[in-house]
């Protein structure tokens, strides 16, 4: 399988705190890369890098063969990587179906300037991240809630609007922060179905979660950190069997 995202020797310093400590590892197309770990391993700080949102302080990301250390954030979702986030970013005023249209806006062409010149192709573009917007909504069974003010949404279904928001702009790679954080054991069920139609689908995930059912169940490869360095890297199988992964979660829970 092709690589997609290439992470070499990465690493970030908070002051004189190392959080993240030369990690290598790759996402693959058409795969789910799951990173693990425990608390304060360093997986939301990866995740904050390879979506552009905090430099590293050393290391390599490449996203298509393409180095992206220097690309600024805005540029992301453009190049094809876009992302949900640990806590949810949503506009409470703006309908649901307004809040999934902000993920496009980096694919429409029309420029401030052209617009004015060319209102009829600005409108078309505007009709079409509708549709967009509307068939995502309905992916993930949000269909009928697309009017309904962001605001007055239950929590559950906020994330999933999340979710139709970073997969509008049509993303090779979707990045995801603790996706199910929150949620039942009905919504996360129904969260892993669709994250594997999404791979399936063509679109490689690389996912940060905590909730390990989820985790065993839909990653192909798992990626584990324990304060900043990688342990382990495979299959659920062999990270579950992995003496160096029970020990880093043991140590935890007898914190
Ligand atoms: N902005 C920041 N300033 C200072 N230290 C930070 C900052 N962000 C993260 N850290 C530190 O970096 C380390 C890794 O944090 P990070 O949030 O990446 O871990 P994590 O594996 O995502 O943890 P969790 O599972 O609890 O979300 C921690 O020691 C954390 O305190």
């Amino acid at each position: 399988m092709t690589t997609l995202l290439e992470v070499q020797e990465l690493s970030r310093d908070f002051g004189g705190v190392r959080a993240v400590n030369q990690v290598d590892f790759q996402v693959r197309e058409g795969e789910i890369l799951a990173l693990i770990g425990p608390n304060g391993a360093g997986k939301s700080t990866v995740l904050n890098m390879v979506s552009g949102v905090i430099p590293p302080s050393a290391g390599e990301i490449r996203f298509a063969s393409k180095p992206m250390t220097k690309v600024p954030g805005y540029e992301y979702a453009g190049l094809g990587i876009t992302r949900t986030f640990q806590n949810l970013q949503t506009f409470d005023d703006m309908t649901v179906l307004e809040n999934v249209m902000v993920g496009m806006h980096t694919k429409t062409s029309s420029s401030l300037f052209s617009c004015g010149m060319n209102l009829g192709k600005a409108k078309k573009e505007e009709k079409l991240m509708e549709q967009k917007a509307h068939a995502w909504l309905g992916q993930v069974g949000l269909a009928t809630e697309s009017q309904r003010l962001a605001g007055s949404l239950p929590y559950g279904k906020l994330r999933l609007m999340e979710i139709a928001r970073a997969m509008v702009a049509g993303p090779r790679l979707l990045l995801l922060d603790e996706p199910a954080a929150g949620l039942n054991h009905t919504e996360t069920a129904e969260m892993s179905r669709m994250f594997c139609e999404i791979r399936d689908s063509g679109t490689a995930i690389l996912l940060v979660e905590h909730d390990m059912d989820m985790i065993m169940t839909i990653a192909d490869r798992i990626v584990v950190l324990d304060q900043g360095t990688k342990i382990a890297e495979g299959t659920p199988r062999e990270i579950q069997e992995n003496p160096r992964v029970i020990a880093a979660y043991l140590g935890t829970e007898e914190e």
